[in-house]
């Protein structure tokens, strides 16, 4: 039987998910129709026909489902610690307690039907099982184990409008929750990004600047919360030149691999403004103070080759084979177990949450200000009127 012979290579599922995720199956389960002995053969011969490997979690649960529904509850006796396939098999079927045998065959049914079905909608679109629509101007795909984001305003060189803060949260919170095991920000054509799209601040509300000052406070803080807690490992592709917020908010990626025509820049003083993105405490820690300032108070513009040695990067490939190379690389790494991955980067950002939480909170303070000044005016208005380029 393959649901019971299959091997449980690593998981972190814990007793209390299985018994959560069981409590919904039974639930399920009262209104639906008794699956019969029949259903129940063909549900686990549909099994053997499954193309995609389910994932450890998903086996497990089937595992245990399989055992109740043909042996009832689990009486074998605990294997040992350190016996890790056999006790995550073990706890997953014990969970399950006085669950009735047609109850379990009647989940086993409903989740096999699941599979499968989510399988064949997948077919017939190849590599793209993938492209979500919906967004306008950022083009999500997920494939591989890996949910890229790209950014695609090419001739804008990839600024970010509002719409583009708001989907990009929306896009970061479905990959946050969906099974790729890697989420990688990207951008499409020459440049990574141009930072903030400097025509934001035309678009004045009735309020006026006021308004319009809160108004980009309010989306600000959200966006670059959504870095802050982002659960999954979190790759930035930086495939050309990055500027402005798009730079800044590399200290809250895990990973940062960068094409060698990649420059970045935070032209923040040039523009009347005032760093954004964490970067006024992530910056000093990555890179020390005296460099920190030479780039978010003086704006001076780093190669790759030096925002590596810097640490805001973490490799610089060549970019005739930068695409070849990162995604290899990122294919191999999302094969590993993803709740470890996950815990890793957990541990490693838990420590400076709240710190992040509140530097992102006096950044927006300070940066309202500075976009009701003068010196923040006429430096977008002369931008936007071509008179200065960055
Ligand atoms: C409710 C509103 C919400 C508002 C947002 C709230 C939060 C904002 C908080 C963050 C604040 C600031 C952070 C930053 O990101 S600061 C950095 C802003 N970026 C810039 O100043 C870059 C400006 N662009 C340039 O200097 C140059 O375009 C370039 C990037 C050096 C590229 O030069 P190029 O010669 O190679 O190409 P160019 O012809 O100039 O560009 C092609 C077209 O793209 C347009 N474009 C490029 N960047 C931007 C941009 N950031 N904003 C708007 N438009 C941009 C450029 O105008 C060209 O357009 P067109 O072909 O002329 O129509």
């Amino acid at each position: 039987m393959v649901s019971v012979t299959w091997t449980v290579a690593s998981f972190s599922l814990s007793p209390l998910q299985v018994s959560s995720f069981l409590v919904q199956q039974m639930h399920m389960s009262q209104t639906a129709m008794r699956a019969s002995h029949k259903d129940f053969e063909t549900a686990v011969n549909q099994m053997k026909l499954l193309k995609k490997d389910p994932g450890n979690e998903m086996k497990l649960k089937l595992y245990a489902l399989y055992k109740q529904a043909t042996e009832g509850p689990c009486n074998m006796p605990k294997p040992g610690v350190l016996d890790l396939i056999s006790k995550a098999k073990w706890d997953s079927w014990n969970a399950l307690g006085s669950l009735p045998k047609e109850t379990a065959r009647q989940n086993y049914v409903e989740l096999v039907s699941s599979l499968s079905s989510s399988e064949s909608s997948s077919q017939g679109k190849p590599g793209a099982d993938s492209k979500q629509p919906g967004y306008e101007t950022l083009v999500v795909t997920s494939e591989d184990g890996i949910t890229k984001i790209m950014l695609n305003r090419p001739t804008k060189k990839n600024a970010i409008t509002t719409q583009m803060y708001q989907d990009i949260v929306l896009a970061l919170e479905a990959a946050g929750k969906d099974d790729s095991t890697i989420t990688v920000l990207t951008g499409n054509g020459d440049y990574y990004c141009s930072g903030n799209d400097l025509n934001n601040f035309t678009d004045i509300p009735p309020g006026g600047i006021e308004e319009q000052a809160k108004n980009n406070a309010i989306l600000l803080r959200n966006f670059v919360g959504c870095f802050i807690d982002f659960p999954k490992p979190l790759v930035a592709a930086v495939n050309g030149p990055a500027v402005g917020i798009s730079v800044t908010l590399l200290g809250l990626f895990d990973i940062v691999y960068a094409s060698d025509r990649a420059t970045f820049h935070t032209p923040f003083t040039h523009l009347g403004q005032s760093p954004e993105g964490c970067s006024s405490y992530t910056f000093p820690k990555i890179m020390g103070p005296a460099k920190a300032a030479e780039m978010l108070i003086f704006g001076k513009k780093l190669t790759a080759r030096e925002a590596c040695a810097q640490g805001l990067v973490t490799e610089v490939f060549p970019d005739s084979t930068f695409q070849k190379e990162v995604w290899t690389r990122l294919k191999a790494y999302s094969k590993l177990p993803p709740n470890a991955m996950r815990t890793s980067k957990q541990l490693i950002r838990n420590v400076e949450r709240e710190k992040l939480h509140a530097t992102n909170s006096e950044e927006i303070s300070a940066l309202q200000g500075r976009w009701r000044s003068e010196e923040c005016t006429n430096a977008v208005m002369n931008f936007l009127s071509r008179k200065v380029k960055l």
